[in-house]
């Protein structure tokens, strides 16, 4: 069946269950009058209980990422409780984060000592359910095909069961994005934000709403992915929609993870581990945090000018002002040399952040490391294409050509071939 993805938002302003169900049934005629019948066994006791501990971890109370330092960079230490004017202390950013890779990991970790191995369940197979499951994965398929053709590539090497989880977390990102970046993205409210969070708490639990959602009820009931990364990129778009300055990294970096390091997180139990790493799985999830992060710091890189017409600033306001420059500047799009120093300084942090990255993609499984590599090679090539675009990313777009795009692919299938040592 030819069907020609996209992802309007259905103009509905306020969202009920219905508007999401752009791309779905309707369109075509494939009706589901109730999806919730694809999948009625309950999923509770397959999910992380609340009150489990975050593992036998150890770690001193300062955590590490790659910061701005006074008289230039260098691995600082970020005290992981930070003391608010008032005195109080606030847990930082990155324990905040730092929590959750944690839950992550030890999920894993929990999943792998009692199946042996990352196996991957069976279909729930009720009478007239399979076809559909088959054509809810292909539709996130052709969606994934659509948006996100590199991505898309590279789960060609999968296996069957990976390459279809990993459309299906795909297409509910795109679709989670959309809604505060979408053409209806201007009437989009928190409580439409919250209805999206019951959803996606349904779908956990085994109801899923529509097509789409029933591709990802499935992938979760096979492979070990916990619900906490999924909320969090929610309360990334809430973020977006009550904010559009940061005061400095630490708040810069939790919005990152919200939107784009809960993506590495969703991502790792699906393409699993390289069963002969010796690297902890905690490492592993920290790689895949920071290739989120690099990723979404070199977007907002990117994409300084379209952003600050639609009045945005997604850079570190302390920084800015201590190389000398304003919102003003950057409204008037002005590339001086302040400009140009303050870039270096982002990029050098973004590439930072993508040479942590890199430590993880060696222990992934073999055909997980393509698709990996490929992005991270990509991604990377912006922040190079901004510096030859002499740091004006306020009307010139950074894009990468099609000719290095296809280069960089048999560069990331070389380097795919290298597993743990
Ligand atoms: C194989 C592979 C790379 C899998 C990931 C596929 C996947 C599930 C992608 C979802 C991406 C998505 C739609 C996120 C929603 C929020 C968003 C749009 C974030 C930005 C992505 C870039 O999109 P784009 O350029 O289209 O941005 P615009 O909307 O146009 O502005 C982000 C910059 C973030 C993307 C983040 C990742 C792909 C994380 C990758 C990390 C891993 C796959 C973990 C790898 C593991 C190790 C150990 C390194
Ligand atoms: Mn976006």
């Amino acid at each position: 069946m030819s069907f020609a993805p996209s992802l309007v938002v259905s103009p509905n302003v306020e969202l009920s269950p219905s508007s999401f169900g752009f791309l779905d049934s309707v369109r075509d005629g494939s009706q589901i009058p109730d999806s919730s019948r694809f999948f009625s066994r309950n999923r509770a006791a397959n999910l992380m209980s609340k009150k489990q501990k975050w593992g036998n971890h150890s770690h001193s109370t300062e955590l590490k990422y790659p910061i701005l330092c006074e008289g230039g960079y260098g691995s600082v230490i970020a005290a992981s409780m930070v003391a608010n004017p008032a005195g109080e202390m606030a847990v930082s950013a990155e324990q905040k984060v730092y929590n959750v890779v944690m839950k992550q990991a030890a999920l894993v970790k929990r999943q792998l000592r009692t199946a042996g191995e990352l196996d991957v369940k069976p279909d729930i197979v009720l009478p007239g359910t399979l076809s559909l499951l088959n054509e809810a994965y292909d539709r996130c398929g052709e969606v994934c095909a659509e948006y996100a053709k590199t991505f898309y590539l590279g789960t060609m090497l999968m296996t069957p069961e990976r390459q279809k989880a990993i459309w299906a977390i795909y297409v509910w990102c795109r679709r989670t994005d959309e809604l505060v970046d979408g053409p209806n993205a201007s009437h989009i409210t928190p409580t439409a934000l919250d209805r999206w969070e019951a959803r996606l708490e349904e779908l956990f639990q085994g109801r899923p709403f529509d097509m789409l959602d029933a591709a990802l009820a499935d992938t979760v009931t096979k492979f070990p992915v916990d619900i906490q990364p999924f909320k969090d990129m929610i309360e990334g778009m809430r973020m977006d929609l009550r904010k559009s300055r940061y005061k400095n990294f630490d708040e810069l970096y939790l919005y990152c993870y919200y939107v784009a390091g809960t993506v590495g997180l969703m991502s790792v139990p699906i393409m699993g581990i390289a069963p002969d790493s010796q690297a902890s799985t905690e490492s592993v999830y920290n790689s895949a945090l920071a290739l989120g992060i690099a990723n979404q710091l070199t977007n907002i890189l990117r994409d300084v000018g379209e952003d600050a017409r639609r009045g945005r600033i997604y850079l570190p306001q302390d920084e800015l002002a201590q190389a000398g420059l304003s919102d003003e500047d950057i409204f008037a799009g002005r590339v001086t040399d302040k400009w140009r120093n303050f870039m270096k300084s982002q990029i050098k942090r973004a590439r930072m952040f993508f040479d942590e990255a890199e430590k993880g993609v060696l222990e992934l499984n073999k055909a997980s490391r393509w698709p990996v590599w490929a992005s991270l090679l990509l991604y990377r090539q912006i922040l190079d294409e901004i510096e030859a675009n002499d740091y004006n990313n306020f009307t010139k777009r950074a894009y990468v050509s099609k000719a290095k795009k296809i280069l960089a692919l048999p560069m990331a299938y070389a380097r795919s071939l290298l597993g743990p040592s």
